[in-house]
């Protein structure tokens, strides 16, 4: 068993957490701020959090705040008093966006409540011309062998990640740089193995938008060649750094799809009935959006997880919360590090934190010798990992 390292902290000015937490939560207030009518109150709220996640320290939940037993649960006491930038950012990042909902009056009770402050960033990239093109390139592949669709829309799925809108927030040129095809790991073999006559497959979406959808078309192919028999999509209880999928936005998505006409269209009535008849189910558990890694997943949700046949977990946040986010060496096994998971897991992922395991040594040293160390933050990366 390797030596555990210690969680990352975003104390480091010049590192990538500190970065999230001193330039990218700034930005997100301020392009809230700008996308809705916001009255003084709510101006104020965000006024305050903008001073407290900058250079403030955690404060408590009020008394009465909804969800506040949960927090005491992960953790909140301990963190209490404490700078944003001295607790584990796992935990900053997650207590940012409760926090910021907490200032625009999501929770209510109140005219705003259940109001998604990112709502009009997703919509507008469920109806940009690059999901147009998405969509119409389904029509060509309609033609194509099952397995060759299969392929093809599961590296859809996978690059799909680079779809965030909270990363492209931070890093302006990120959609231009061009990806790197050939995957740092890929056990998209074994992958295949395990989906091929699966009774339950779990899969823990990430993005909204233009990484859902092509989650949601994967999963329609998978149920309509009965390769799986059932899936259950789960998606977050809130809005959540900034993208995440949440039921609303599998509702848009499925519209999209149904509206979008040809191949498109086909494959939303597909799940839109497979919703109907219980073969595709969604799920919004609150550990979802915790602050914590998924070793410490509540008892449900394990027992939940431990009945699947595969759970596949979507992007970086959920591979740094199934690997614990840690500076690992990147050659750490992944088996090693996902051996607390209830049953067999797969992550898809680009790169766009630190945190990394289960390369081979020469692929890590040609990475480094190619680009430094901005291979693990760049989003031009991309892995298909698994431990069966
Ligand atoms: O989980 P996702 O959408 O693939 O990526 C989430 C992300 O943009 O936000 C985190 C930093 O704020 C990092 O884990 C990563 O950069």
């Amino acid at each position: 068993m390797s030596a555990i390292p210690p969680v990352l902290l975003s104390d480091e000015p010049g590192s990538f957490p500190y970065s999230v937490l001193a330039e990218r939560h700034p930005a997100i207030v301020g392009q809230v701020r700008e996308a809705f009518p916001y009255g003084p109150d709510q101006h104020r709220a965000l006024d305050t959090l903008l001073e407290n996640c900058t250079k403030g320290v955690i404060e408590p939940l009020p008394a009465d705040a909804p969800g506040r037993d949960l927090w005491t649960d992960w953790g909140m006491d301990e963190h209490i008093g404490r700078s944003w930038f001295d607790i584990p950012w796992l935990w900053s990042e997650s207590w940012f966006y409760r926090r910021l909902l907490d200032a625009v009056g999501y929770f209510g009770p109140g005219p705003w409540q259940g109001v998604d402050p990112f709502r009009p960033f997703k919509l507008a990239e469920l109806e940009s011309p690059e999901t147009d093109e998405e969509l119409a390139a389904l029509d060509d592949l309609a033609d194509r062998p099952a397995e060759e669709q299969a392929e093809a829309l599961l590296h859809g799925s996978l690059w799909g990640n680079r779809a965030d809108l909270g990363f492209r927030l931070s890093d302006g040129d990120a959609e231009a740089r061009a990806a790197v095809p050939a995957l740092v790991a890929d056990d998209s073999a074994a992958l295949r193995t395990l989906l091929d006559g699966a009774d339950t497959l779990c899969l823990v979406a990430d993005n909204a938008g233009r990484e859902l959808v092509p989650d949601l078309l994967l999963i329609a192919h998978l149920l309509a060649r009965g390769r799986v028999r059932r899936a259950v999509l789960h998606v977050k209880s809130h809005p959540y750094y900034v993208s995440d999928a949440t039921t609303a936005d599998v509702v848009d998505a499925l519209r999209r799809l149904t509206r979008a006409g040809g191949a498109a269209a086909g494959y939303g009535r597909e799940l839109w009935a497979a919703m109907a008849d219980g073969r595709l189910t969604l799920r919004a558990h609150p550990f979802s959006c915790a602050p914590l890694p998924y070793e410490a997943m509540p008892d449900d949700l394990r027992a939940e997880l431990a009945g699947a046949t595969l759970t596949v977990l979507k992007g970086d946040l959920n591979y740094r919360r199934l690997v614990g986010d840690r500076r690992w060496p990147p050659t750490t096994p992944f088996a090693e590090v996902t051996a607390h998971f209830p049953g067999p897991v797969a992550a898809l992922r680009t790169l766009k934190s630190d945190v990394i395991t289960g390369l081979t040594p020469a692929t890590e040293a040609a990475l480094v010798a190619a680009e430094g160390q901005r291979w693990r933050t760049g989003g031009t990366h991309a892995l298909i990992q698994v431990r069966p």
